[in-house]
């Protein structure tokens, strides 16, 4: 299975410049692509167009030559720097967990989920809590893709790499590529099979 993003042009609503022209970049299922560029350059944007949350002005996004269908369930799945803006504030923590179907309670406690958690606010939990929690909700069966972008920036080194561990054990256990946007040449060092530069 390949991911593509195939010439994208992409400008915010009253901006004069393309944030993204003429860009292309693909992802293969079981793939760990680090996607590295200076601030601004329009990482973010690329992710979301990828994942369908934005749609380019030209070009188009691919699951094995066929148009993205977002659908009731993504496949391609954005875990965003911002886990406060990633999920319902009206929601309790189990209901987000469960939004897309019945989550594995194993790996909750791999993932250092407190049982308790499930039963708060998004705002009674740390930004590092949280994360896990929105980290969790898309690692589910329907996912083949992720973009995970700059996902650990609020964690510290060593829950970086626990959570970095387990993603990785899962996508290379069901076979899904991902998309890593990262600052951290340490971390793409760490986890990418290649590397990706928005120049
Ligand atoms: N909602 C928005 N409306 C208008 N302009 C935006 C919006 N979001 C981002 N931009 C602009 O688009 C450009 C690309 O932003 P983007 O967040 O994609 O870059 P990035 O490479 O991910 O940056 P960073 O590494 O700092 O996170 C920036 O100039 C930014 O100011």
């Amino acid at each position: 299975m390949k991911l593509e993003a195939k010439n994208i042009y992409y400008k915010y609503d009253g901006g004069k410049e393309w944030v993204l022209e003429n860009i292309s970049l693909d992802v293969n299922a079981g793939e760990v692509v680090g996607l590295i560029g200076s601030s601004g350059r329009g990482k973010s944007t690329l992710g979301k167009i990828m994942a369908g949350q934005i749609k380019a002005d030209k070009g188009e996004v691919l699951i094995d030559g066929v148009p993205v269908s977002r659908g009731i369930y993504c496949p391609v799945q954005l875990i965003y720097q911002h886990p406060e803006l990633a999920v319902n504030p009206k929601w309790k923590l189990g209901k987000t967990l469960r939004e897309t179907g019945q989550y594995d309670d194993g790996l909750r406690k791999e993932m250092g989920i407190r049982e308790e958690f499930l039963n708060r606010w998004p705002n009674e939990l740390s930004g590092g809590e949280l994360q896990r929690i929105c980290v969790m909700r898309v690692l589910k069966p329907q996912t083949r893709f992720i973009i995970a972008d700059e996902i650990s920036t609020m964690l510290d080194v060593i829950t970086q790499s626990q959570i970095w561990d387990i993603v990785l054990d899962y996508a290379k256990k069901e076979h899904i590529g991902i998309l890593a946007i990262t600052h951290n040449e340490h971390l793409a060092q760490a986890i990418c099979t290649r590397t990706v530069h928005l120049t």
